[in-house]
């Protein structure tokens, strides 16, 4: 089943994408999360050292979970690819974190090919707080 909200969080993240700071690689993305009733977008930003670069996904969750957000309920990202586009692992993980079995993730493109994830999918056997652990 899809989200009330799933057309708002892509609209979202068309409108974030067009902020991208993408003078290196000039691909643009956006990003667009709801958590506790507000949309918290971001778009990718590059750096002149190309590892500092922070994705799409990274920018909307650090601006959501520094105004106190810790879950969120469905994220949308952007990009203009052939197929819906493919968070990097670095924002898989970073998803995770804030994500649980009911969070919807939706990767699309520019001319609307849409898919739903869960984070099951996304990152298989993903990193948690409990695998440090060691009764677990
Ligand atoms: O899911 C993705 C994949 C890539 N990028 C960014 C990082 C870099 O700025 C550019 C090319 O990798 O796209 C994202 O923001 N999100
Ligand atoms: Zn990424």
């Amino acid at each position: 089943m899809s989200h009330p909200m799933k057309d708002s969080l892509i609209e979202a993240a068309i409108q974030a994408r067009s902020s991208a700071y993408v003078p290196y690689s000039h691909f643009q993305v956006g990003a667009a999360l709801l958590a506790d009733g507000t949309v918290y977008s971001g778009c990718n930003i590059e750096n002149a050292s190309f590892g500092l670069t922070n994705c799409a996904e990274r920018t909307a969750i650090f601006k959501a979970a520094s105004e106190g957000i810790r879950r969120i309920e469905a994220i949308a990202v952007v990009a203009d690819t052939k197929g819906p586009v493919s968070p990097c692992g670095a924002c898989r993980q970073v998803i995770a974190e804030f994500a649980d079995e009911h969070t919807l993730i939706y990767l699309t493109n520019l001319s609307g090919d849409t898919e739903e994830w869960t984070m099951d999918r996304l990152l298989p056997g993903y990193f948690q707080a409990k695998d440090m652990d060691k009764s677990n």
